[in-house]
């Protein structure tokens, strides 16, 4: 699934120019430096130490930038919109703060939700919070239908012993039921389950709520997650305000000095609200889905989209026929380096890895990862493909976004994007967190032109030509027969399986009836 375009992107290859009026004077993260954590100011030492156990020393650009908006000096007054490339840093960009603010809770219920669009992408998330959070004593679940409901709910809602004195709300809980965590990672659909039918699941102490991969989530309703989300982290007189006439619309501003939800008798801040995207929408109608509250816009440079400086792009010109032969040439001079092959459907990436498989030894282990599998065999392909058991993993697009794997030397689009959202997104799979990287572009000759204005609205202009010797080409043409026989023989007989399965289940449906 591409990314599909803008209005705006009328103005990508210009300096872009916002609709919205706050978006237009946004704090720019390239004109920050890193900092050593040693000099963040308040953080807490024992995220301090927590951070330094994974190897981190300092801060990236956009984790300062949104460290000086939520601890200091910005104390969380404003929600935060969050323009910034791939591999720059923004899950811990946002759970640092969150974590340190939480630190100091006294009773344990969920107090922020993250919410983002895939399983994997929410299990990686989940495991950026586990590196810092039990360190200041906080829980962290996950809410994704990756294990059965039963034993999702176990793990976020315990039952507490009456004696231990535990149950802190009694009008608004059941008295035996409380959160097990303090921190929520989930994707909207297992979130909704949670939400409509699991008890003791509430939302009423929510005070931070994260969406990720914003301009991914807002585009699919997913069962109206976010107005359901909203409606429920709304004070009750917020709520109310909404429904008035306007002359009660002055008073809608009590939500900015801050007290406005009830909690045990107590005040209790606003739902702040981080989103976050490398390419976040500018869309004044979506972005009002979020209901932000006098919101700040972090990006980076004055580009609309930008590729992590440490990116080399190139392009690999040939005839369509002989896609395969080059992509396979280019594996061979690649040597086993990880890397991610895109392609523009799950059709074809089965395909393309299929026939990749029939030829020959190459030497590489290469897997398919799509929405065409089942979840349990995606997460163990990824598994692999983390711990190096596998060099390339053919994929479609809508399952990459976000993904995190150390150690992806290369991106190849297989299949050329239709859109600089897509070719950001699948080139960011590599040259992360500042490392170096290269996304090469399979292309047909008459494809160049369109292809070097899409890269232009991400000022990029320094796409060479990458070439594969012809001798390689050649000496592969025999076993290339080869496998596509193979490929047409795979094909056929999934094709017969498929229909005898169509035709069972069809006879089998004639007999219910
Ligand atoms: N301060 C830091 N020091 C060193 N490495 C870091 C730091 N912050 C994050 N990283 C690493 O950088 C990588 C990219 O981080 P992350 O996944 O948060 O990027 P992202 O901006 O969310 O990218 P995308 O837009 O593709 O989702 C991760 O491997 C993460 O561990």
């Amino acid at each position: 699934m591409e990314e599909p375009t803008e209005q705006s992107n009328k103005n990508d290859t210009k300096k872009s120019v916002p609709v919205l009026p706050w978006m237009r004077s946004p704090v720019d993260v390239s004109l920050i430096d890193e900092c050593p954590l040693g000099h963040v100011p308040f953080l807490d030492p024992r995220l301090d130490l927590a951070l330094r156990n994974t190897g981190i020393t300092s801060h990236f650009p956009v984790q300062v930038a949104v460290w000086q908006e939520t601890i200091g000096p910005g104390s969380f007054e404003r929600d935060l919109c969050v323009n910034s490339p791939t591999g720059s840093g923004k899950t811990l960009a946002y759970a640092l703060p969150i974590v340190q603010v939480l630190s100091t809770r006294a009773v344990k219920c969920l107090r922020a939700l993250v919410v983002l669009p895939t399983r994997d992408l929410a299990l990686q998330v989940k495991e950026v919070f586990a590196t810092i959070a039990p360190a200041v004593g906080l829980s962290v679940g996950l809410a994704v239908g990756q294990s059965s409901i039963a034993d999702e709910i176990s793990g976020l809602i315990k039952r507490p012993k009456l004696e231990a004195g535990l149950c802190y709300d009694p009008d608004n809980l059941s008295p035996e039921l409380q959160s097990s965590v303090d921190i929520l990672v989930a994707t909207p659909g297992r979130l909704m389950d949670h939400i409509n039918n699991t008890k003791g699941f509430t939302l009423e102490h929510l005070c931070y709520l994260v969406v990720d991969e914003t301009d991914r989530l807002l585009r699919e309703a997913y069962q109206s997650w976010l107005p359901t989300v909203l409606r429920l982290t709304c004070s009750s007189d917020e709520s109310l305000f909404r429904h008035m006439p306007s002359t009660f619309g002055s008073l809608k501003t009590i939500r900015k000095f801050g007290v406005e939800r009830g909690f045990k008798g107590k005040s209790f801040p606003r739902l702040v609200k981080m989103v976050l995207s490398a390419t976040l929408t500018q869309d004044p109608s979506k972005l009002a889905q979020l209901d932000l509250h006098h919101p700040l816009f972090l990006t980076t440079g004055q580009m609309r989209y930008r590729l992590p400086e440490q990116l080399e792009s190139y392009k690999v010109i040939c005839g369509s026929n002989l896609k395969p032969l080059y992509l396979v040439a280019l594996l061979q001079t690649l040597q086993g380096e990880k890397c991610i092959v895109f392609t523009s459907s799950v059709e074809s990436t089965h395909r393309l890895c299929t026939l990749l498989n029939y030829f020959g030894d190459l030497r590489i282990k290469i897997k398919e990862y799509s929405g065409l599998q089942r979840q349990s065999l995606r997460s163990k392909t990824l598994k692999a493909f983390r711990a190096g058991k596998i060099q390339v993993l053919v994929s479609s697009d809508a399952m990459t976004r976000g993904m995190d794997v150390e150690g992806v030397r290369n991106v190849i689009n297989y299949d050329t994007p239709a859109y600089i959202k897509t070719y950001i997104h699948r080139a960011g799979r590599t040259a992360r967190a500042g490392q170096a990287g290269h996304c090469f572009t399979l292309l047909h000759k008459e494809e160049v032109k369109r292809f070097k204005k899409l890269l232009q609205k991400a000022d990029n202009n320094s796409c060479h030509v990458h070439s594969v010797p012809s001798e390689s080409i050649e000496s592969l043409r025999p076993i290339y027969t080869t496998a596509l026989e193979k490929l047409k023989g795979s094909v056929e007989s999934e094709t017969y399986r498929k229909r005898k399965i169509n035709v069972k289940s069809s006879t089998q449906g004639k007999w219910k009836r």
